[in-house]
């Protein structure tokens, strides 16, 4: 397995998942709120995605899957507890881009990583399926220091506007955008006297 790490944006584009367990409601909950258009293919739901049909915001087929269910999708997740039936849905399925398939990694050509993200920050981690244990531990460590970084990020993406379209010659840039990541700047009043500083030279 070979797998190549992006971030993708998923706007508008159609997401089927198989399933409506707890697996499925944490793939569903992930595409929703990154913009995808989702339907759920299942004769059950968990509460949690009943609540997401009641407010409109996934589609649900109160159904067990066919084959014509998965003909419109860009990514499919496969989440059933019935072995025979993700093992069909993988056989008429290979016209699909992207196929995650949450009970064999080794199966689809896309796996979730665990995410931690805050404000424009993510960080995603990933064992390609060896051990969602150790990434969910690997997680736990990643958001007892990163858990601050939302505001600093901000104070980053803007005075990195600024840098960029300022007159300034490109190696005064350089340094300036290498200086700001050191971790001084996370403290508010450092951002302050480094904004009023990249302000005066506009
Ligand atoms: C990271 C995280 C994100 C998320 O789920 O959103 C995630 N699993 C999490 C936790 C977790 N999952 C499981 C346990 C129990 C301990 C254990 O079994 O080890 C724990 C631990 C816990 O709960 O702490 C059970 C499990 N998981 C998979 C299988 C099937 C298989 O192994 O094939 C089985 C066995 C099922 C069974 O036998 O019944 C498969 C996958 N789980 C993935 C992601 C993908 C690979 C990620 C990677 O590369 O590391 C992949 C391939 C699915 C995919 O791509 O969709 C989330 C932590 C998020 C957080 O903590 O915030
Ligand atoms: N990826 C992960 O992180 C992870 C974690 C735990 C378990 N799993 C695996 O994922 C699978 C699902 O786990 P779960 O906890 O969500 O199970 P679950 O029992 O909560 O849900 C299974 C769902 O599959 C639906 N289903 C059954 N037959 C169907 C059919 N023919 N068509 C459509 N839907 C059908 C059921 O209605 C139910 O909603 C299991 O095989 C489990 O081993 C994966």
């Amino acid at each position: 397995m070979s797998q190549l790490p992006l971030m993708v944006e998923m706007t508008g584009l159609c997401a089927v998942v198989i399933g409506g367990g707890k697996v499925a409601c944490k793939r569903a909950k992930a595409l929703v709120e990154n913009g995808a258009i989702v339907t759920i293919i299942s004769p059950h739901l968990t509460d949690s995605l009943q609540e997401l049909v009641s407010l409109g915001k996934i589609k649900w087929l109160d159904k067990r899957f066919e084959a014509s269910d998965a003909r419109e999708a860009f990514l499919l997740v496969v989440a059933t507890d019935d072995e025979e039936v993700n093992e069909r849905v993988l056989q008429v399925a290979a016209h699909i881009p992207l196929i995650n398939d949450a009970t064999n990694a080794e199966r689809g050509n896309i796996t979730f990583p665990g995410v931690f993200r805050k404000g424009k920050l993510t960080i995603s981690v990933s064992t390609a399926g060896a051990s969602p244990g150790l990434t969910s531990s690997i997680l736990s460590k990643i958001r007892e220091h990163y858990d601050d970084y939302g505001p600093y990020v901000d104070f980053l993406y803007e005075c990195r506007q600024q840098i960029k379209h300022s007159s300034m010659d490109e190696g005064e840039k350089r340094r300036l955008l290498r200086e700001i990541v050191e971790e001084r700047y996370k403290d508010e009043e450092e951002q302050r006297q480094f904004k009023e500083a990249i302000d005066r030279r506009w």
